[in-house]
């Protein structure tokens, strides 16, 4: 597994044969929705190709899917939002090409955490660009030029993110993209609202309102310093942080 950006993960997933099973899976459904004429409900707002997976009998494969190898991954890379406690899945494919959707425009997801898997087939472009994490109330911010990130989406491979991270696909130029994605959310258990752990802004205003102390283990009142953290404090940090008076 990488983290070629903060919170991108990117890891080989699935075989050949088993993508090729799952595209087939996908084209007989399709058939015979054409066939039938049988309205089917996209996978989001956003697209008007791809299927819901859910709706054909892969429920039970990709719920497993996400508490067998999600939630333990996403307990140790997302723990910020409560990675371990997913509990509900939305599964569906979705499809690019000259005939179909072309890109998919800027957006979060409505998930936890998305795990997005290229199944085939051959095609260029559709690059995934990601541009940072947001809150609800930060979403439409300007993003920092380090948190620009385009991914290359090669089949059998896996990019796992935090559904609130902003990104949207280039336009897929030529061939054919399918993409399975699980979008991967925590309806029961409710977790923490503070959002400055992950969310850009958010960090950026509790920063503001706080002062970094140089906490000296062996002191028993720490020292102020001027200095400031490059990044949010994590566990095990020297920087502890106390409120501005
Ligand atoms: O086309 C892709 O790879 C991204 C799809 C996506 O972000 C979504 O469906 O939420
Ligand atoms: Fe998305």
């Amino acid at each position: 597994m990488s983290e070629p950006a903060p919170g991108i993960f990117t890891f080989e997933i699935f075989q050949p044969h088993f993508c090729e099973l799952l595209l087939s899976e996908v084209e007989n459904f399709e058939k015979w929705v054409n066939t039938t004429k049988f309205q089917v409900i996209r996978p989001s707002i956003l697209n008007k190709f791809g299927v819901v997976l859910d709706d054909f009998g892969l429920q039970t494969m990709l719920d497993k899917l996400m508490k067998g190898f999600i939630c333990p991954l996403s307990k140790a890379l997302f723990a910020e939002i409560g990675g371990s406690t997913l509990d509900f899945h939305h599964g569906f494919v979705v499809e690019y090409g000259t005939d179909k959707d072309t890109d998919l425009g800027f957006h979060v997801d409505d998930s936890e955490v998305t795990l997005n898997v290229c199944l085939g087939k051959q095609f260029s472009g559709g690059e995934l660009y990601f541009r940072g994490m947001r809150c609800d109330k930060h979403i439409n911010t300007k993003s920092h030029p380090k948190e620009s990130f385009d991914y290359f989406h090669t089949p059998g491979r896996a990019v796992l993110h935090h559904g609130r991270h902003r990104h949207g696909a280039r336009a897929t130029t030529s061939g054919h993209r399918v993409n399975l994605i699980l979008w991967c959310r925590r309806e029961m258990v409710k977790f923490k609202k503070d959002c400055s752990s992950w969310c850009a802004e958010c960090f950026e205003e509790k920063r503001k309102k706080l002062l970094p102390l140089d906490w000296d283990e062996t002191e028993e009142v720490p020292s102020r310093k001027e200095k400031e953290p490059a990044a949010p404090p994590t566990t095990g940090d020297k920087w502890k942080w106390g409120v501005r008076k």
